[in-house]
């Protein structure tokens, strides 16, 4: 499929698959990450953000701004906000070492040396107790002032704690005694901060509580499409303490009297990831299988067949995921095999090459449990008319639908993903992003899987294209795996 067909395709679907207007914290994280993946710094969004809360409030009449920031992002929001006030008192929650980010930091310094020469007043405090004076002075303040809250945005996890929850307590009840006092959230209200007003970045957060004005900052609509390092960045991270088998198990189900080698490679990609790798197959297979990393299970015949369906469903619950079809071969055997071993199996599953051709789609329920990865020869096969916005409503699957570029998509998102290249068309390859992405599968959701998937199999080619030109082998990208995990510190 040329880029031409793929860009029609991908716009298609665009335009059936309505961007959300309201996303989560992680949703909006990934955009964040994405849009410095794209090119465009961090500090020029923050300075974007902090200058948009300023162009909201410089019209409100107040005489005092008491900027409460905490050690993220928000917080650097904050700084930023402050420097356009001009006379601000910055309330740091936690000391300068405390600042998480080079942007906050950098703005940090700069409010610094201002608050050397200028209005910019600025006290860290580590506890509530610390600013009992500045809420005892604000009780009785007749003086229009506005308290600007950028203590914790889209950062947030969990409940609120110290010092940050008797803050908010305090702001709560100096709002009711005193009406000089205006409240405004940048991105998001903390905790269960009474805010007046919120302005939010890009688009509303599900943790919005308030009307919020959602205010531009330069991101660009592609940052929500095109997947970057911020989609690995939001896969489940490698606990230290983890233990066998936590790091994901994955079944693949695949190989027949002609092809071996595809559930081999398929096993091998998975097992640069999971902690364990098995192979289901036909005996034919599995004695040629030589990995001793492998699990193995086998039995008689040419094909998979119907007989073999108990057995698969038995060995299938002790793994995640099942990867299935690669070199399973096309027959009514395969095909019988499939169809049963699909109606029965409650795991989540990848479905490719073979699979995808032999299953019945005419009752056929795409779950939200399966990922499948065609080609677009495959993926014609499918029964889904993508101009078809019924046909898409009910797709609960994700389908990575691979190309020059690939687009990933199921009935709520549609992204593509833009790494790869020519050398990548080799067979075999398509076994191997198969096996990333049933690692990837086994703790994480099927969209971002996909996602990862297609971008770490690209990247590793183009690792590769680098350095050998379009002349590398489907195990060169195997071998390519692990760096495209490192450089991205999956
Ligand atoms: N999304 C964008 O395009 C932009 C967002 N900006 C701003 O960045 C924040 C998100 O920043 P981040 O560093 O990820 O986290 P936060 O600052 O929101 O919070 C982290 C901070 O808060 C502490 N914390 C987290 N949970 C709790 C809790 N339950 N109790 C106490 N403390 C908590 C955590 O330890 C950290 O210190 C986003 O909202 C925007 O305002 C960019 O600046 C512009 C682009
Ligand atoms: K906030």
């Amino acid at each position: 499929m040329v880029v031409g067909e793929i860009m029609d395709l991908f716009n298609i679907l665009r335009g059936i698959i309505k961007d959300k207007d309201t996303i989560t914290p992680k949703e909006m994280a990934i955009i964040d990450e994405n849009a410095e993946y794209l090119g465009i710094k961090k500090i020029l969004l923050m300075e974007n953000a902090g200058k948009s809360v300023y162009e909201e409030i410089k019209d409100i009449y107040a005489e005092n701004y008491i900027i409460f920031c905490g050690t993220g992002n928000n917080g650097g929001d904050g700084f930023v906000v402050a420097r356009h006030i001009g006379n601000a008192e910055v309330i740091l929650i936690g000391r300068e070492q405390d600042i998480k980010t080079h942007e906050a930091r950098e703005n940090f310094k700069i409010l610094k040396t201002l608050s050397e020469f200028g209005d910019i007043k600025i006290r860290q405090i580590l506890r509530v107790e610390e600013v009992e004076g500045i809420f005892k002075q604000l009780e009785n303040e007749n003086k229009k002032t506005i308290i600007i809250d950028a203590m914790i945005g889209t950062g947030v996890k969990g409940d609120l704690r110290e010092p940050y929850k008797s803050i908010v307590e305090k702001i709560n009840t100096l709002k009711k005694r005193n009406k000089n006092i205006f409240v405004v959230s940048v991105d998001v209200e903390t905790g269960n901060l009474d805010s007046d007003l919120t302005i939010t970045f890009h688009k509303r957060k599900t943790i919005n509580r308030k009307n919020a004005i959602v205010k531009e900052i330069g991101i660009p609509k592609e940052a929500e499409y095109i997947v970057g390092w911020g989609d690995l960045k939001a896969l489940k991270k490698r606990e230290k303490d983890s233990h066998k088998g936590q790091n994901g198990k994955v079944l693949i189900i695949g190989g027949s009297r002609e092809f071996y080698g595809a559930p081999i490679l398929t096993g091998l990609s998975s097992l640069k990831i999971a902690d364990l790798v098995a192979v289901f197959s036909v005996n034919k297979v599995i004695n040629k299988i030589n990995h001793p990393e492998f699990i193995l299970y086998g039995v008689e015949g040419d094909y998979l067949s119907s007989q073999h369906v108990d057995y698969a469903l038995k060995v299938s619950e002790k793994y995640d995921v099942v990867v299935l079809g690669n070199g399973l071969s096309v027959n009514s055997k395969t095909r019988a095999f499939v169809n049963e071993f699909l109606s029965r199996c409650e795991k989540k599953v990848v479905i490719d090459a073979d699979a995808i051709k032999l299953i019945d789609y005419a009752e056929f329920e795409f779950l939200e449990s399966y990922i499948f990865t065609p080609h677009i020869g495959e993926f014609k096969r499918m029964n889904l008319e993508l101009d078809n916005p019924k046909s898409i409503k009910n797709l609960k699957s994700t389908i990575v639908l691979k190309g020059e570029k690939d687009i990933i998509f199921n009935n709520e998102m549609v992204k593509i993903n833009k790494t790869g290249n020519a050398g990548l068309t080799k067979g075999g390859t398509g076994d191997i992003l198969a096996g990333i992405i049933g690692a990837l599968f086994s703790n994480n959701e099927a969209f971002l899987s996909g996602c990862c998937g297609a971008f770490i199999n690209g990247y590793a080619g183009d690792l590769l294209l680098k350095e050998k030109g379009f002349y590398y082998t489907p195990m060169d990208v195997i071998d390519k795996i692990p760096h495209v995990l490192k450089i991205f510190e999956i």
